[in-house]
């Protein structure tokens, strides 16, 4: 079981503060919601955990290791960045064992996050010719191959089907009720609502709210009455 702890951080590009003071923490057997509006922060929050951008100030931790110090990444934490990664020639199951090969992991897990994600019978196909859901499956199947204790996902609703979303939601609710921890970076409210255990709304680089969400939402204040609320002060982008 792993914590993720953002403290303090702070990222800049140029002049250009990007995250001011960031904390928060995802607990083990929680999904975290991580809300905001275009270019409030979240990707380059998500980018320092992942050790994709160099922190100006604070840390962003697992079990209060960063990223690079980990032993086995692909065994603490999967991810989904972005889903326009992959290779356009590569066949989704060439992706995978590309990954499961440089995390040294058994070839028998790619047929398995295939068969979790439901992209078995596409697996042979070339990535160009998968569409945009089909392709965050595959992504979502990469972030599983090393069995993570932590999911950090950007997005990952995007170009889902209802039947998807109804399927990642389930899957996100299991791997936190089997002790994982979910940070879900999304736009789609109403997705998170019926998934996350907890909300951070970032604003302008800053949290402007955090907790549980059923403290943030009632029943005569929808989790878009909240939102739109706590980032009309940030509304637009910067
Ligand atoms: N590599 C970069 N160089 C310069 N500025 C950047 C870079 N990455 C992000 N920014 C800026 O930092 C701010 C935060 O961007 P970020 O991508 O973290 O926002 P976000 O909350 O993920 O937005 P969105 O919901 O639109 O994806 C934006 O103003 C963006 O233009």
């Amino acid at each position: 079981m792993t914590t993720i702890r953002i403290e303090g951080l702070h990222k800049s590009y140029g002049g250009f503060e990007a995250v001011h003071d960031v904390s928060f923490t995802a607990e083990p057997g929680k999904v975290v919601g991580l809300l905001g509006p275009n270019g409030a922060g979240k990707s380059t929050t998500l980018h320092v955990l992942l050790g994709l951008a160099r922190a100006g100030a604070g840390t962003a931790t697992f079990d209060d290791r960063r990223y690079a110090e980990l032993e086995h990444p692909a065994q603490v934490v999967g991810a989904l960045l972005d889903a326009g990664g992959l290779h356009p020639g590569r066949t989704g199951r060439d992706h995978l064992r590309v990954h499961a090969a440089a995390s040294r992991l058994p070839g028998r897990r790619v047929d398995e996050v295939l068969a979790a994600v439901g992209m078995t019978p596409a697996a042979d196909r070339r990535v160009r010719t998968y569409s945009l859901g089909m392709k965050q499956r595959l992504g979502i199947a990469t972030a599983l191959l090393g069995r993570p204790q932590v999911l950090v996902l950007d997005e990952p609703a995007n170009g889902l089907d209802p039947a998807g979303m109804r399927w990642l939601r389930e899957l996100l609710r299991s791997f936190a009720d089997d002790g994982g921890t979910v940070l879900l970076a999304s736009h789609v409210l109403g997705e998170v609502a019926q998934v996350a255990d907890d909300l951070v709304v970032i604003g302008q680089g800053r949290v402007v709210a955090a907790g549980a969400l059923d403290e943030l939402v009632t029943t005569d204040r929808s989790l878009e009455d909240v939102y739109l609320d706590l980032t009309a002060a940030t509304e637009g982008v910067r």
